[in-house]
């Protein structure tokens, strides 16, 4: 092993994934002499096999069942689609983020860049030897040490898998090989219908090419959201032909020679053999922290399954954690946040604490659905008395003039005073810049009427957000006494329960 301590480093990063590359940055922009170790692709699943790479693919899809729309004045003809032209654009998208990122690895390399700090990129797998070593294993079985004075885990996450179903990334896949399939599958079985089962449910319906069955072993889809939320989801994955089974146990998936075999156990006592040609396991990711060498520096890996960390990021010392393999919501700009701040920690730069209060998320379905800060579950369960708003996307001109009004904005505001903005569910087209305009809002602690002293544009889809508002304070320029299914209000209390809002009559 080659023993490079002479060349030691104030930051040594384990993975390049979105975390991993984010902390990199940040420790240039301190001036600090950086080396990232990657054992597999630059990017990770924030680019190669996951977020971007996903998302590439729903927009195609997306625009596939928008051209292939027939009440819009135009029908296109002779619309075809193949999987394999498909799945080039997706990689030529992941590579082109990917090469983005290696541009800038290589201008801050140690020989290139003359100012201050440097990144050095290591293209293997790193594994802690001590607090200040790490082996890099390479793939030729070469290997060499790196010493630094501090370190960032941001190795991520893989995709969980069943103990007794082998993904052979042939016939049955995971997230992280889905882009191997070589054709449309006549029928594709996607077991797990959390978000990353709903989002490839809905890229495989909206392509229209693929019979779909959508399998879980809860009740519901997303259930951590509310009731209508999911009902919502639910609805739309039927509607755009998915087959939905809830209450399912897979027992086993067996492979024929031409086709697969999918086995499901209900509670009642029955079970069900689908056909399908492929299979794509959805069921959750999980961290592998057996790899990385942290028992030997009396971390405690076996507790939880993911890495502990206390508010700072910091797992023991001199070692940090970021994105993923953390405890908190596996997200791209999760994980940049964390990354961003565990260095700024480590070099004694942080200046505010770490705020995970008002992340939004967008869930790439048909429609897509976002959302931000607490729903009507989470001010239950909390004892918050609300006020909650629903504004149908079919009053808002700008999606009345997109013919896509199939969508909502739901507002939950604080029933008090200051009437404060405690959470927003958004579904329809541009959500993932809609739910923004509130999020600042939030951050900023401000209450309904501080957001309608703000005009918004016209015909824009964040009209709808403004509307709702005034919904909720008994304004708004349409009433639900006209549109009783399009617009509603609600109002809930720790001692009442849900009771009538006030009416036009009673408060102007
Ligand atoms: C299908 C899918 C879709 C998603 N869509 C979204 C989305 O729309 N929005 C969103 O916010 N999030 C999305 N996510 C989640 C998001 O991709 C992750 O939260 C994010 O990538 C986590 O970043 P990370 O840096 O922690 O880990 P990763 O992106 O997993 O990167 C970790 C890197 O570390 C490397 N590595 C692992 N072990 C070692 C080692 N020992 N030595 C060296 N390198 C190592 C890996 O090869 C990898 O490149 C999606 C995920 C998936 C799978
Ligand atoms: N748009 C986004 O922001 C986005 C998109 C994709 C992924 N992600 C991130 O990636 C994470 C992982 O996504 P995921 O969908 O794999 O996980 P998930 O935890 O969201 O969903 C897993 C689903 O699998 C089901 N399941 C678990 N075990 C099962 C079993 N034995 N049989 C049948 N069903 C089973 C669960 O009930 C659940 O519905 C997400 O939590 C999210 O943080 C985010």
């Amino acid at each position: 092993m080659t023993d490079n301590t002479a060349d030691k480093y104030d930051l040594c990063i384990l993975g390049c994934g979105p975390a991993g590359f984010a902390g990199a940055m940040r420790a240039m922009d301190l001036g600090k002499k950086v080396c990232i170790i990657e054992g597999a692709e630059i990017g990770g699943a924030g680019v190669m096999w996951g977020a971007l790479a996903s998302k590439t693919m729903w927009e195609l899809a997306k625009d596939y069942a928008i051209a292939a729309k027939t009440d819009r004045g135009y029908r296109a003809s002779g619309l075809t689609v193949d999987y394999c032209a498909v799945r080039a654009t997706v990689i030529q998208a992941a590579k082109e983020k990917q090469y983005q990122m290696l541009s800038q690895i290589e201008t801050f390399s140690p020989g290139r860049w003359k100012g201050s700090g440097s990144i050095t990129c290591k293209r293997g797998w790193g594994k802690f030897i001590s607090e200040k070593q790490v082996a890099i294993r390479y793939d030729d079985e070469k290997s060499e040490k790196v010493s630094a004075d501090f370190f960032l885990i941001a190795t991520g996450s893989t995709p969980r898998h069943f103990p007794n179903i082998k993904v052979d990334q042939q016939r049955i896949f995971d997230s992280d090989g889905i882009l191997n399939l070589q054709n449309f599958p006549k029928r594709l079985v996607i077991i797990g219908a959390g978000i990353i089962g709903c989002e490839y449910a809905t890229i495989f319906s909206n392509f229209g090419q693929t019979e779909v069955y959508l399998i879980d072993h809860a009740s519901r889809v997303i259930p951590y959201e509310d009731e209508d939320i999911s009902d919502f989801v639910n609805n739309n994955l039927i509607k755009n032909g998915v087959n939905v089974i809830h209450s399912a146990q897979v027992r086993d998936i067996a492979k024929r020679p031409d086709h697969l075999e999918v086995i499901l156990d209900f509670k009642d006592g029955h079970s069900k053999v689908i056909e399908a040609d492929a299979a794509l396991i959805s069921i959750g990711r999980t961290v592998d922290l057996s790899c990385l060498g942290l028992e030997t520096l009396g971390v405690d890996t076996k507790r939880s399954g993911l890495l502990d960390t206390d508010e700072n990021c910091c797992v023991k010392n001199n070692i940090y954690a970021a994105g993923d393999i953390t405890h908190n919501p596996a997200l791209v700009n999760i994980a940049e946040m964390e990354a961003r701040y565990a260095v700024k920690h480590m070099f004694g730069k942080s200046k505010w604490p770490l705020n995970y209060d008002n992340m939004s998320t967008v869930m790439f379905f048909y429609p897509a659905v976002a959302a931000i800060g607490l729903n009507e579950k989470l001010c239950q369960r909390k004892k918050i008395p609300y006020k909650v708003g629903f504004y149908s996307n079919s009053l808002c001109s700008r999606a009345v003039a997109m013919r896509s009004t199939h969508g909502f904005v739901k507002i939950i505001i604080s029933d008090d005073k200051n009437q404060r903005i405690l959470g927003m569910r958004a579904a329809g087209p541009q959500v993932s810049s809609t739910i923004m305009s509130i999020a600042h809002f939030m951050d900023q602690g401000k209450g309904a009427l501080d957001v309608l002293k703000s005009v918004y544009p016209h015909p824009t889809v964040t009209e709808g957000i403004q509307e709702c508002l005034r919904l909720l304070l008994n304004k708004s320029i349409y009433k639900p006494h006209a549109f009783p299914e399009l617009l509603k209000i609600n109002k809930w209390h720790p001692e009442t329960g849900f009771s009538p809002c006030t009416t036009i009559k009673e408060e102007r």
